[in-house]
């Protein structure tokens, strides 16, 4: 579904991903781990069409997305939660969600509505919460926010960047299932989490990648992939 060919990604003279090669399947949860500053985020960042490539190519469904404006890769059915969520200032948590459908396909009003009713029967905290200020949610609100805007849009696959950094227990709890329920219903999820160990309750493979290139991979369910990607990872 989504392959990444001999992916390299420069900022200036700084050559971050040096000949990435990942893939993930139809209904597939694929995790990205690393240690701090190996090109996770910007290997997010250059499939959703937020950087240009200076190498190799990107394809999702047999159709090409380097070089598509990251308006036509969404398009495409690929939906970015990024890192730092995006909550936009001065607008509702509503108004934030109804931003889910300006990047999409033109939708009928009935369709957004019903959407929106579904999201909100999925996130019943946003529900209550609706009227009230984005920005003013908690984090992990705003992250609950950011997931369900993107699902609005009902892409094939979610790249979704460490959706769990610095929130409460509960809340990670939380995420995790929303991110299985996701799975349930056949999406695929490209992740980059820090918590490894509890990603790899949901993946169902993994790339460990090393300064912008894959050093492991493997299956959650080898035990064997499992030990390469730790000693791969270890600090
Ligand atoms: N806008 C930028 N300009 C210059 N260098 C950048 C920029 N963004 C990231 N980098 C550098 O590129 C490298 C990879 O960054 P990236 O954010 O992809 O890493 P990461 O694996 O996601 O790390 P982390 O886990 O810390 O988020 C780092 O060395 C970082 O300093």
């Amino acid at each position: 579904m989504l392959e990444l060919n001999d992916v390299h990604v420069h900022y200036g003279l700084g050559h971050v991903l040096q000949g990435l090669s990942i893939r993930v399947g139809p209904g597939e949860v694929v995790g990205l781990f690393g240690r701090n500053g190996v090109g996770k985020t910007t290997t997010i960042k250059a499939v959703a069409g937020w950087l240009p490539l200076t190498g190799g190519d990107i394809q999702f469904d047999g159709q090409r997305l380097s070089g598509l404006s990251a308006d036509k890769v969404c398009r495409l059915g690929v939906g970015l939660v990024p890192e730092d969520r995006r909550i936009f200032p001065g607008l509702s948590t509503q108004e934030n969600l109804e931003m889910g459908f300006m990047q999409g396909p033109r939708l009928k009003r009935a369709e957004e509505q019903s959407r929106l009713n579904d999201i909100y029967a999925r996130f019943p905290r946003l529900a209550e919460r609706r009227a009230q200020a984005g920005t003013t949610l908690s984090g992990g609100e705003q992250q609950m926010l950011a997931v369900a805007r993107v699902l609005l849009g009902k892409p094939r696959l979610l790249l979704i960047d460490e959706p769990t950094e610095g929130l409460a227990p509960m809340v990670v709890d939380e995420l995790f299932s929303v991110m299985r329920q996701v799975k349930e219903q056949g999406q695929s999820i490209l992740l980059v989490e820090q918590n490894v160990s509890r990603a790899l309750t949901l993946c169902d493979r993994f790339y460990a990648l090393e300064r912008g290139r894959v050093v492991a991979e493997g299956r959650t369910s080898v035990p064997g992939d499992v030990d390469a990607l730790m000693r791969a990872i270890a600090v």
